[in-house]
C-alpha cells in the first residue's frame, strides 16, 4: 500500500457534521498523513485524536478571514467545507450568515486557486432547493427534477449562493496550471448522535409531562439521512474526485440513505418515542391559522425581546412554512458517479441515535422525573 501523503482541510469539523465526517475520514481514508480541523470554536475532543498515526492538526479560525483561510489551505491536496452559520431561527443576524456562509465560501475557493489546491467538496443542503417560499411540495425528486427554487430567508440564500460559488468555480486554474474539481452534496435533514434540534424537542416533551402535540398533518414527508451517512458521502466523493474529475467536477449530489419517508414529527418519534416520549394527536391539535398566529407571535416577540435576551423557539413562521411542505428526494445519481451506498442501515442510525439521547438526554429526564 502507498505511503500516506495526503492533506486534507475539513472546516466546521467541530460542528455536528464535522465531528463525524473528521472521526469517518481517520476510520476509512488510508491514505491521509495530516488531517487539518479548522474551526472559529474548537472542542476538547480534538485532543484525543492526536494520538494516532495520522497527524491531526486543530486550526482555530474564522472563514470569513481570508489570511487565516490561505494558511490552513496551504499545502492541502483536498478541501471538505462544511463551516457554516446554520440558523433558521432568527439566531444570527441576515448579514452575518451571509457572511460566514457566502464569503467565506468565496475565500476557500480563492485559497484553493492560490495554494494550488485542487479539490473542493462544499456541504450545501436542501435548502438550495426547497421547499421555496410558495410551498410547493418535492416529492421523491432528484437532482434532475424541475423545481422553482425561490428563497427569502437568509439562510437558504446564502447556501444556494455559496453552492453557485462552488460549481461556477469548478474548473478555474490553480496556481502550476491544473485545473480546480469542485462538487457539492446537498444533504436533507441530518439527524444523529449530537443534533442539537432532535435535543430541543426531546427537552421540550419533557418539559410537557413526556408529550409532544403535534402540529403538522402526517401527510407530510420531510427527507431525513443519518449524519454517518452524510459523513461517509463526503468520504468517498473527495476519494472519487481526483479519479474522476470529469464526471464529478461541477456536480451537485443528494444526500440519501435508507431512513424512512415521515413527516418531520413522525420521523423524530422513531427516535424520541423509544426515549419515554408520545405525540399527541393523530392530526394537528390547531387549526393551521392558528399555528400561523403563534409563529408570527413568537417572531415578533423574538423581535421585541433582541435588546434584552434571545428567544428563539422552535416554532416560527419559516419553520412552520419548512414542516408543513413537503420535501424528500429519492435518487441513485450518487452511486452511479462515484459507488456511495449507505454506511449505515435505518435500524442501525435509529439504534445510535436513540442511545445518543438515552445516554446524553436521559440524564435531564431522570431529574425531571425526580423534580416532578
Ligand atoms: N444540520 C442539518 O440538518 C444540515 C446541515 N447542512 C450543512 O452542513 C454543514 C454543517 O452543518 P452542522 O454540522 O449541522 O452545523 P454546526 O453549526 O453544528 O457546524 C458548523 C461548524 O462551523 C463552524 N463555524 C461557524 N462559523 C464559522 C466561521 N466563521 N469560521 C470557521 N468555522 C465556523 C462552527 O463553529 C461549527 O463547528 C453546514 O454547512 C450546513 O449548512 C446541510 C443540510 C442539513
Ligand atoms: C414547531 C413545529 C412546526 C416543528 O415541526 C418545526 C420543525 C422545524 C424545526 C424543522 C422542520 C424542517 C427542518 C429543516 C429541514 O430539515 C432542512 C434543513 C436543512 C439545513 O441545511 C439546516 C437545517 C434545516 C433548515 C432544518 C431545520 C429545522 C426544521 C426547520
Amino acid at each position: 500500500m502507498e505511503a500516506p501523503k495526503l492533506v486534507y482541510l475539513v472546516t466546521g469539523g467541530c460542528g455536528f457534521l464535522g465531528r463525524h465526517l473528521v472521526r469517518m475520514l481517520l476510520q476509512h481514508e488510508p491514505r491521509l498523513a495530516e488531517l487539518r480541523v479548522f474551526d472559529l470554536h474548537l472542542e476538547p475532543w480534538l485532543e484525543e485524536l492526536q494520538t494516532g498515526p495520522v497527524q491531526v492538526t486543530a486550526i482555530q479560525g474564522d472563514v470569513t478571514q481570508p489570511h487565516e483561510v490561505a494558511a490552513a489551505v496551504s499545502g492541502a491536496h483536498v478541501v471538505i467545507h462544511m463551516a457554516g452559520l446554520v440558523d433558521v431561527f432568527g439566531r444570527a443576524s441576515p448579514e452575518a450568515i451571509h457572511h460566514i456562509n457566502v464569503q467565506g465560501t468565496h475565500n476557500i475557493i480563492e485559497a484553493c486557486v492560490q495554494a494550488g489546491t485542487r479539490f473542493l467538496v462544499y456541504t450545501s443542503s436542501m435548502e438550495v432547493v426547497g421547499p421555496n417560499i410558495k410551498g410547493h411540495a418535492f416529492y421523491r425528486g432528484n437532482e434532475d427534477t424541475p423545481y422553482e427554487a425561490v428563497h427569502k430567508h437568509p439562510y437558504p440564500r446564502s447556501k444556494a449562493l455559496a453552492e453557485k460559488l462552488v460549481l461556477e468555480a469548478n474548473g478555474r486554474e490553480v496556481r502550476g496550471g491544473l485545473p480546480l474539481v469542485t462538487c457539492a452534496l446537498r444533504p436533507t435533514g441530518i439527524y444523529g448522535e449530537g443534533h442539537q434540534v432532535m435535543r430541543d424537542f426531546y427537552r421540550q416533551g419533557l418539559r410537557l409531562g413526556g408529550r409532544l402535540f403535534r402540529a403538522i398533518p402526517s401527510s407530510v414527508e420531510h427527507g431525513r439521512v443519518y449524519v454517518g451517512n452524510v459523513a461517509w458521502m463526503h468520504v468517498l466523493v473527495a476519494q472519487e474526485l481526483e479519479r474522476s474529475s470529469a464526471r464529478l467536477g461541477g456536480q451537485v449530489y443528494f444526500c440519501y440513505d435508507q431512513s424512512p419517508y415521515k413527516s418531520y414529527e413522525d420521523f423524530n418519534m422513531e427516535i424520541l418515542g423509544p426515549c419515554g416520549l408520545r405525540l399527541v394527536g393523530t392530526r394537528p391539535l390547531l387549526p393551521y391559522w392558528l399555528l400561523l398566529l403563534l409563529a408570527g407571535l413568537n417572531a415578533l416577540l423574538q423581535w421585541l425581546l433582541r435588546p434584552l435576551l434571545l428567544y428563539a423557539p422552535l416554532l416560527n413562521p419559516y419553520t412552520l412554512a419548512m414542516a408543513n411542505t413537503t420535501f424528500t428526494v429519492s435518487t441513485d445519481k450518487a452511486h452511479r458517479h462515484f459507488g456511495y451506498e449507505p454506511l449505515f442501515s435505518w435500524e442501525e442510525s435509529r439504534a445510535r441515535t436513540i442511545r445518543w439521547v438515552q445516554s446524553t438526554e436521559g440524564s435531564v429526564g431522570k431529574a425531571q422525573a425526580a423534580g416532578s
